[in-house]
Formats: C-alpha cells, structure tokens, sequence
C-alpha cells in the first residue's frame, strides 16, 4: 500500500472526489510513479498534520491511498485533468513605455512561469524620457476589476504597485478582507525614476494603517522607506538596516529594502528582514540605462515564486538572481531616445535581435572544425574558424570531441564573436550544454547524441538544430522533430570518423528526395569530389560539410578558398 501526496493549494475547494483519480493520474505522470487509484476505491483522507505543510505553505496534502501496480490508464479527452497553475494578481498602473507597471508584471510572471492577472489602478503616459500623463481608474472601477478576477480566478498571491489614491487603497485592503490570498506583496511605488510623482504623500498614512499591516514582504526603494518612515535619510548600510526594522514595525511580515539608489557603493546592496534576521544581498552593480522596471520586475518576481510554493527567503533570492540576470542580459539594448530605457524581462530581446533566422543557403560551405587537426597543425580553434571564415565558408560547426567542457566553452564564445562579424552562424557538434552556455546558433546532433525532440524543448524554437541523417526515415523523423537541416553521410570513406558506414552518392540521393529539409553532404568531400556531389541536382542538396579537406591542410585560408571556387562552379 503506497499513499500518493497530491498538493492543493489552501484556498481552493477540495476536488470532488470524481475529479481526484484524474489528479492521481496526473501525480503519476509527474512524479512517475507506477500507481493510479482505480476512481471507485479512493479512500481520501485530508490530513492537515503532515510534515510538507511546513514547507509548502500555501499547500495541504490530499492522502491516497494506491496499490502498487495499478494500472496507469490513459485518460480520454474528455477526462483529461485540470492543472492549477500558480497565479499572480497585480493591481497596478499601465506604463505605456512598458518598461514597468502591469506590463513589467506580466512579463515577469510569463518569464517565471506563473499566470498574471490584472487590475489596473491608472493608465499613465510615459516612455524613457519621462512620465507625460496619469489618468487614475475611478475607485469603484478598480472595485469591480478586483472583484471580477478575486471572486473567480482565486489568484494565490497579491502583488500591488501604484496606488494612486487613498479611495483605491481602501478598495484593495477591503477586497483582500473580502477575498483572502495566500501572500501579499506590497511594492510601496511612490515616485516614477524620472521624478514623477505617482502617489502623493497623503497616501503614506493609509498605507501605514491598512495596507503595510496586510503585507507578507514589502519592497521600498529608498526614497519610498524613507518616506514611509518620515522622511529620514538614509545613507547607509546600517541606516537601511534600521528603515528594514522600523517598516517591519508598522506591520509587513517581511521587508527588503533596496538599495540601489545607495551613494557611493560599488555593489548594489539590498537588505531584509524577515523580524528576526537581516540578511544583505550584494550584486555588483551593472551599469546600464536600461533600469526602468527594476522594481516592479522584482516585487512581481518575488510575487511568483510566492505562487509557486517558496519560503519568503528564498523568493527574494530567486528574485534578485532573475533582475540581476535580466540587467546584465539587457544592459545594452537601445529602446526610446530618453535617459532611462526598459530592462528585458524576457531574457531573449538581445539574442533574438543578433540572430538572423536560419537560411538553408547557410549550408553552401560548411567547415567542421576538429581539434586533433588543429593540435597536430598547432594552431588553436579560434585561428582555425577565423582562417574558414576569411576564406568563406557559410557555416561554422565546433566539433571538438577531446577537449575539456570550460575550454570548449571558452573557444565556443570567441568563435561566436567573429562569426558574428561575419554574419556567419556557429553550430556547436554533440553538445547541448556548451550551445545553451555560449547562446550559439545552433547545434548538430547525430542518431545517437540527445533526441532531437529533446534539444528542440531545450534549445527553444529559434536555435538551429541539424541531425545527421543515413536513411530516409531518419530524416523523416528529424523533421518531425523539428530539425532545420540534415547532414547526410559519409557520402565517401573517411578517416575522420570511425565506424562510420558510408552510403555513397546513391544513399545522399535517396535521402535528399524523402527529406523535407535542406541537407548537407558530409564524408571524405574536398575539392577533389565536391562537384560530384553538387552535381546530383537535387533541390534540397544544400552544400557540402568537410573537415580534413580544410583543417588537415598546412593553410586553411587557401583551402577554403579553393573550395568555394569549386562550389561557386559547380552551380553554374
Ligand atoms: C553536418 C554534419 N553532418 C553529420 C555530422 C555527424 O554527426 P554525428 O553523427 O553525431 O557524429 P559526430 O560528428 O558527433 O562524430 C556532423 N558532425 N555534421
Ligand atoms: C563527422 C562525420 N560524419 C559523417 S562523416 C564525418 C567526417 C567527415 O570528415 P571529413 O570531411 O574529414 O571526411
Ligand atoms: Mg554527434
């Protein structure tokens, strides 16, 4: 007899019990266990006591009582099982510029992984210069956005921004009496970057009384502890220690005080303090304009990680680790012609804007590196892809099988520099990680490297993924998998690869014709053979990949060269 522990988040209504074998099944998937609950036998016994509520605190754990080697049976569509997912409510205000506000909470949210809902308190007109406009949502509007998502969508966690009036306060804090969450974040926003004046003093008393005592983890920037404190000034460490225990005093469970804005430290340093502890964050400080948002990016990370399940501390730890990922990532970007732009919550912005989409014509010349022949010529991979490049070929691939993972890594991002200059793009051959750690274009993987379908999940759709391919339904199914391309070989024998069965110009031609994809030829091709090859006429034959007719060369600037001469012909 095995018990299967099924999380239910505290304030949703228990599952009927109907609706329990699918949550089993659902367990089972996960967790992938060998046990399902036959529905008719479900002893269910709801047991508030149990350990892991401690941990997951928004969670009590339904009980099941399974046999072990019960059959796992596959639900029909119309059983398939419902998945709560976490969920963030902000109520805040628009930013046109959608640096921060709702917008920055909602891309925060999808970039955690947590669905977000929304209520919005006032629409403002703003981009990098500054803030040109605020309209504010009438109170009782804000009371019927709060009321349509609380009463339905149950969110687990409250995070909330501007609020611009004291009306808008009261509203919420009632709301929240009426329709209780789980955690309630409060970014306590006062004053736009640019200086504007987003809530006016008159609302710190309200917030003091009603809002701040309802708060999990409040998130003040200087000047808003500050304000909510008097007015004092806060200068330090120490003086950011004492704001951290006096707003506890008014009632947060949690705060964190950042310290951004800190004169004269190096480091960016935020405080919190959970009543007991203080714990210091240290980032050091990426300099960039791109800070618009920071705040409101991190409350509504904190609010995420909240939904899904954290302890209070180690969502502000996850939180500061995802801000300080995303300013270093965006720190570049060039949104808006104003002083301050908007941080990239996605993480892909930078990326995606470099990468130009994979053009099969990118084939016509593909140099493979190899590090035993760049050894025995004593020359280093970055001289080797430079020497292709100049001499230019149209794709790089990195195949270095005996080199250590930091070296190749290390190689990887100085040859996707100059590929860059070049237009050119970078696969790197086998290695899923070192693709993923150096952001290169792509991959090449081949039939027993990680499944394609699995790279594709981990690579995300824009990364190039090519898969070597000797018959036709290999080839059928990289495309099913969603390949880009296929190399096809070894077209002649090789010393280059061992064991590797070659398939001649017949087995490339009965490739390329069942192959939806581009393909590459690969095996024992240089300038001795590669009009040959062209010469198949098939539409999909792209180009041809080689290794030892360019890098087991004294020069492989001339080979390159030499080659492409040949090719050029070859289409002629
Ligand atoms: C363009 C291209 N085609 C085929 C291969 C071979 O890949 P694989 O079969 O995984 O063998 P290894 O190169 O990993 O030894 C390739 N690398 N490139
Ligand atoms: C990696 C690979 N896959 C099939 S053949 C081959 C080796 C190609 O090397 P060369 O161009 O030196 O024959
Ligand atoms: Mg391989």
């Amino acid at each position: 007899m095995r018990y299967v522990q099924i999380p239910v988040p505290v304030n949703s209504p228990l599952p009927k019990a109907s609706s329990i074998s699918h949550m089993a099944y659902f367990c089972s998937q996960v967790l992938s266990t060998s046990f399902f609950t036959p529905k008719s036998q479900i002893p269910v016994l709801l047991n508030p006591g149990v350990a892991c509520i401690k941990s997951f605190h928004q969670y009590r754990f339904l009980h099941i009582k399974a046999m072990q080697g019960d059959k796992v049976s596959t639900p029909t569509p119309s059983d398939e099982c419902m998945v709560r997912v976490p969920h963030v409510l902000t109520v805040a205000g628009s930013d046109s510029g959608a640096g921060a506000g709702i917008q920055a909470d909602l891309k925060a949210c999808a970039a955690r992984g947590v669905y977000c809902s929304t209520v919005i308190t006032a629409v403002t007109a703003q981009n990098t210069v500054g803030v040109q406009g605020v309209n504010i949502v009438p109170e009782d509007f804000v009371a019927e956005q709060l009321r349509s998502v609380l009463s339905d969508m149950h969110p687990d966690v409250v995070k909330t921004g501007m609020l611009p009036s004291i009306g808008i306060v009261k509203t919420l804090c009632q709301s929240l009496k009426e329709f209780p969450v789980q955690a309630l974040v409060v970014d306590p926003v006062m004053v736009s970057t640019s200086g504007h004046t987003l809530a006016g003093p008159s609302i710190l008393d309200i917030f003091r009384e009603e809002l701040l005592p309802m708060a999990d983890i409040a998130t003040p920037n200087l000047k808003e502890a500050s304000a909510l404190l008097g007015g004092v000034p806060l200068e330090t460490i120490a003086d950011m220690r004492y704001a951290a225990k006096a707003i506890h005093d008014i009632g947060p469970r949690n705060v964190l005080v950042k310290g951004g804005d800190l004169p004269a430290s190096l480091d960016a340093v935020d405080v919190f303090y959970d009543g007991k502890d203080f714990y210091e964050f240290r980032s050091s400080r990426i300099m960039t304009p791109n800070t618009h948002g920071t705040g409101c990016t991190l409350a509504s990370s904190v609010a995420a990680e909240l939904a899904k399940g954290s302890q209070m501390l180690s969502a502000v730890k996850v939180a500061k680790r995802y801000i300080e990922a995303a300013l270093s990532y965006s720190k570049n970007i060039a949104i808006g012609g104003g002083r301050q732009g908007p941080m990239d919550h996605l993480l892909k912005l930078k990326s995606n804007v470099q990468r130009r989409p994979f053009d099969p014509c990118d084939l016509f010349l593909y140099a493979v590196t190899d590090s035993r022949m760049n050894e025995r010529w004593g020359r280093s991979i970055v001289d080797a892809v430079k020497a292709a490049l100049e001499g230019g070929a149209s794709i790089i691939q990195l195949r270095e099988k005996e080199v250590e993972t930091s070296d190749f890594l290390e190689a990887a991002k100085a040859c996707l520099k100059i590929c860059r200059v070049h237009g050119v793009p970078l696969l790197i051959n086998d290695r899923i990680d070192v693709a993923l750690a150096s952001d290169a274009d792509g991959v090449h993987i081949g039939q027993s490297d990680m499944p394609a379908h699995v790279a594709r999940v981990l690579l995300g759709p824009d990364k190039i993924i090519g898969v070597s391919c000797k018959t036709p339904e290999h080839a059928q199914q990289a495309w099913i998998d969603g390949a880009d391309y296929i190399g096809s070989g070894g077209v002649y024998p090789t010393n280059t690869k061992e064991n590797n069965k070659t398939i001649g110009l017949d087995g490339l031609k009965t490739v390329c014709l069942s192959s939806k994809l581009p393909v590459v030829a690969i095996g024992g091709i240089g300038i001795s053979n590669a009009q040959a090859v062209m010469g198949l006429g098939v539409p999909n034959l792209k180009g041809v990949a080689v290794v030892s007719a360019l890098f087991d060369r004294e020069c492989v600037l001339t080979e390159t060269r030499k080659l492409l001469e040949v090719l050029k012909e070859s289409t002629k």
